[in-house]
């Protein structure tokens, strides 16, 4: 097989000129002389005598044609761009094949085919009637994968070493031919390869030479297959299995570990090797001119953004550019200005032209100009790899939603491969000896000492010698910026949990997050809490994952285009991802409008996504509501979080009253979604305040969390109360100290480089963990939500975003008026306003209970509910008789109190209230339920308290937030 060649990449200056480089020999010799052809081969233009040219240019055409049409067997490889193309080794290959097998196979005769068929046979012996296969799969392969070099190579070497252990066998089968046989005894066997091959070893024994070359035969089938060794089990069971029809090791499946888990995830990173590989071809060819890795497969025109969007495009003058052979060869070449910047500030000639050759490897020795300091070559920690795209292993319980529907969530290779981490780069190596030489220079007593690259910036770790002050190297921040041509480098003294200094540096080539590596890695897979979504990757490269239920409120907080809406996204992707509409349902608020409209239609959705801040006010007044029925219910059963209450009623132990018609669900966490605080807060202030503030001092126990996110972080927006309540922080770029500090409490994240760099307190943290937010495109979300509508449609709640309606209560009591009254002479003459209490004494289910006490309320008897504590009843007994007449719509008894209808005293009184209350703070997650329990439901309570053990609820041991090993 011929190999491709291809001139060696080319350097550019800093204006964009094709520099003279020493290695490619300048410009000149490439435009003068050579070029490549489109197969792949190179060729001269000029000085060919013009028979040569036609013929060559005959052969073109006709592999072209031949080419063109095996592409498009099977699957249509058709895209493969030109100029990598092998077209014409390729028809070498199968010319060679046909040729051979007209006259081994067909017989062919004459005096041409016979000589060569003599000198083949001669040669091969019986086994020359393979060869026309073997270059037939070689045509094949160099037609339809001619990028894959190392795979043709491999497959070409394999073949030849098959057929020289071939001869060998055939030798010995043939019988030994002895060479005084004469030719023709040797063609009827091995020919003479297998002779030269199989004779001395069969002076042994006429074993060896077929234990030897059937050995050989073997490893040669291995690599022309790709089998690693380690697989061979598997794959053996796999075609048994195939064969028998059954299922071995069933547990295997569960993506347990072992060496079976090691080979398959080999396996997988190889075949994601390969993708990655097509789809960087694809991205090359010009997909909308957008996209890379990830966005290649971009399918039907979801383009949607693209990370790290620039405004400014590069103006690289496409003549001058160098020919880079990929992706990573562009990103090399940007990473080599860099380094050159570096030099250069470092030799104090920035803003001047690098010398020639300023592009070559960096020694990790000193740069010259700046003292000639000695870098070391100091230790990189290793980065996490990027997990194959292999299947997340199934959840081992059944996802049957209520209603007997089987429900699917989403393959993980909807989520693309993210790009591969790098450990270290030259850029990293130049920093490093900045850093040595600045440090000398102001002599300070302290060495690099080591550093872990991550996503986005690099930390490098410095010791100092005993006796030397930290101070001294924080103070040189200006000089360390100076010295690595970099205004973003943030320095952290210490880095927590190490003695040492860490000094973080932006990487000239960023690395793209992608969500799915974040939810194929271990941290997620070890486990299957709905909750939990991919964060991104930290500074060491270590994955990020955190539980959304353990948090258990999040303010995500940054300036415009600092990545806040990507990593909502991401939020909600995982959550698709990862949880049935039965585990976690969603309210959505996007008063952008633009943000979140992909998700429409998503049957974790309660409500249609609210874009309105006055019906958003609404909603989460409705989330107060539901908060406090499900308080109500943790209550009467005797629960202390929704969890426990979830695995009782699941193990069908809560059991609802006697009368009561209602079938007791699970709970679904509920997950409130703000995707701009500030636009709600503008609307109704204080509602909105009351209510954030309501819920987050609540809802933790009701499964209930909050997500606000905004773009304007100051203290009208984010409020102390607001602040107060809602504990952990994701900080992405602020536009000033000051809106650091309103987010985080602290400065830090104006330093922040944006695009998903991000800063992240969760609660219980006390130093935020830089990392760089994981990335999903809108493609990807596509397929997820595409995926997710087609299991299941949304059922919408009509009452959340409605305005709390005003009962009419006349016609809503319709034939309950006299156990409404019985209610109200209940409540009245004892003065405490239970649900559970009508229950017990009016015996009525709770449903019945429920809505009498709501038309209590209602009609001004009782105040509103305040979770699981009894209602304040707002009316004396001395008022009773007027407030019975006015239910039954008699005129009401005069009353000499003089303060007008019941209703009017009791409205006010509930207002007052109202305000009094969330002023006084009354609703402490501490306050007082005791009066309450009192009054649950003890039958109900005696029911369940055998499963309330309090597990993972609310015992706080496991960390909301969980960072990688690798
Ligand atoms: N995690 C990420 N990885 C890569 N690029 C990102 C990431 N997050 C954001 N970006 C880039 O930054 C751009 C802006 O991000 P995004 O829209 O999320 O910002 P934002 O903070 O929501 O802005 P706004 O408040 O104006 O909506 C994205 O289009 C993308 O190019």
């Amino acid at each position: 097989m011929a190999t491709r060649t291809s001139s060696a990449p080319q350097s550019s200056s800093r204006t964009g000129k094709p520099a003279r480089s020493p290695r490619s020999g300048g410009t000149a010799a490439r435009s003068k002389g050579t070029s490549t052809t489109r197969s792949g081969v190179t060729s001269t233009d000029s000085g060919q005598p013009w028979p040569a040219r036609v013929l060559s240019g005959v052969w073109l055409a006709l592999a072209h044609a031949v080419g063109g049409g095996v592409r498009r067997i099977g699957t249509d490889v058709s895209h493969i761009p030109a100029d990598e193309r092998r077209d014409g080794a390729g028809l070498f290959n199968l010319a060679l094949a046909v040729f051979i097998a007209t006259f081994a196979w067909w017989g062919w005769q004459g005096w041409f085919p016979d000589a060569v068929y003599a000198v083949v046979n001669g040669t091969f012996g019986w086994i020359s009637l393979l060869l026309p296969l073997m270059l037939g799969v070689c045509a094949f392969r160099l037609f339809r994968r001619p990028q894959d070099h190392r795979g043709n190579n491999r497959v070409g070497i394999g073949f030849l070493v098959m057929a020289f252990a071939g001869t060998g066998i055939a030798h010995v089968a043939g019988g030994l031919p002895a060479a005084s046989a004469g030719f023709e005894g040797l063609r009827a066997a091995g020919g003479m390869l297998g002779f030269l091959a199989a004779s001395p070893l069969a002076e042994i024994h006429p074993a060896v030479p077929v234990l030897v070359y059937g050995a050989l035969a073997f490893v040669s089938l291995l690599i022309v297959t790709a089998t690693p060794f380690a697989t061979i089990p598997r794959r053996m069971r796999g075609a048994w299995e195939h064969l028998m029809g059954v299922d071995l090791h069933p547990d295997d499946r569960e993506g347990g570990g072992g060496a079976h888990d090691r080979s398959y995830l080999e396996d997988s990173e190889r075949r994601a090797r390969e993708a990655a590989k097509e789809r960087r071809k694809k991205g090359r060819k010009g997909l909308l001119g957008r996209g890379g890795a990830d966005e290649s497969d971009a399918s039907e025109g979801y383009a949607g953004d693209e990370p790290y969007e620039q405004a400014v495009v590069d103006t690289i003058d496409p003549d001058a550019a160098p020919a880079a052979p990929d992706e990573r060869a562009a990103g090399r070449s940007q990473a080599e200005a860099a380094i050159e910047k570096i030099r250069a500030a470092q030799q104090g000639r920035v803003g001047t032209k690098a010398p020639e050759g300023a592009t070559e490897a960096i020694p990790t020795v000193g740069l010259p100009g700046a003292g000639g300091a000695a870098a070391p070559h100091v230790p990189s920690t290793p980065v996490a790899p990027t997990p194959p795209p292999a299947p997340i292993p199934q959840r081992t319980e059944q996802l049957q939603l209520a209603g007997d529907v089987a429900y699917t969530l989403p393959q993980s290779d909807f989520l693309v491969q993210g790009t591969a981490p790098k450990e270290r780069t030259e850029a990293n190596d130049a920093v490093v000896a900045a850093l040595t030489n600045t440090l000398q220079q102001f002599n300070v007593d302290a060495e690099v000492t080591g550093f872990s690259r991550g996503p986005t910036v690099t930390r490098y770790e410095i010791e100092l010698a005993p006796g030397t002050k930290v101070e001294k190297v924080t103070a040189l921040s200006k000089n360390i910026a100076y010295a690595v041509a970099s205004s973003d480098v943030r320095i952290l003294s210490p880095i927590p949990g190490k003695s040492a200094i860490g000094i973080e540096i932006p990487n000239m080539d960023r690395e793209t997050v992608s969500l799915g590596d974040v939810l194929r890695s271990n941290n997620a897979r070890r486990t299957e809490h709905p909750m939990v979504m991919g964060v991104g990757k930290d500074v060491e490269g270590g994955f990020v994952v955190a539980n959304l239920a353990k948090m258990p409120h999040m303010l995500v907080a940054g300036a415009t285009g600092a990545g806040k809406s990507s990593f909502v996204n991401s939020m909600i992707t995982s959550i698709l991802m990862r949880a049935t509409p039965d585990e976690v349902r969603m309210v959505m608020v996007d008063p952008k409008r633009v943000e979140l409209t992909a998700y429409e239609g998503v049957p974790h959705l309660i409500t249609p996504i609210i874009t309105s801040p006055k019906k958003a006010a609404e909603a989460l007044q409705w989330v107060v509501r539901e908060m406090d029925a499900r308080y109500d219910d943790l209550a009467n059963y005797g629960f202390k979080h929704i969890d426990d209450f979830n695995k009782a009623v699941r193990a069908g132990k809560v059991i609802p009253p006697a009368g009561s018609e209602r079938k007791v669900r699970p709970y679904p966490y509920l997950l409130v979604i703000v995707d701009e605080l500030a636009d709600l807060m503008m609307v109704a202030p204080r509602d909105v305040e009351d209510s954030i503030v309501r819920i987050t001092q609540l809802a933790r126990a009701a499964g209930i969390h909050l997500v606000l996110a905004t773009q304007r972080p100051s203290v009208d927006v984010v409020t102390g109360l607001i602040k107060a309540n809602v504990p952990s922080r994701m900080a992405f770029a602020t536009s000033s100290v000051t809106d650091s500090r309103v987010v985080l409490d602290q400065p830090g994240a104006e330093k922040l480089i944006g695009q998903g760099d991000a800063l992240f307190l969760p609660m219980g943290a006390s130093k935020p963990m830089r990392v760089q937010g994981a990335w999903v495109s809108e493609s990807e979300i596509h397929k997820v939500v595409e995926h997710v509508k087609g299991q299941l449609s949304v059922t919408y709640r009509d009452d959340v975003a409605a305005e709390p309606e005003k009962k009419q209560i006349d016609e809503e009591i319709g034939d309950d008026l006299e156990v409404l009254v019985q209610a109200t002479e209940l409540v009245v003459t004892t003065q405490f306003g239970s649900t559970s209490m009508l229950q017990r004494k009016l015996r009525v289910g709770f449903a019945k209970a429920g809505r009498l006490m709501d038309l209590l309320e209602s009609r001004g008897v009782v105040g509103p509910s305040e979770g699981s504590k009894a209602r304040d009843v707002l009316v004396k007994p001395d008022d009773l008789p007027a407030v019975l007449a006015a239910l039954r719509g008699q005129e009401a008894p005069s009353s000499d109190a003089g303060t007008g209808p019941a209703e009017a005293r009791t409205a006010a009184a509930l207002a007052d209230n109202a305000s009094a209350n969330h002023r006084t703070g009354e609703y402490e997650e501490s306050s007082p339920y005791a009066e309450d329990r009192v009054a649950a439901d003890l039958d109900a309570r005696s029911q369940a308290v055998d499963y309330h053990d309090g597990s993972d609820g609310e015992d706080g041991s496991e960390d909301a937030w969980q960072l990688t090993g690798r």
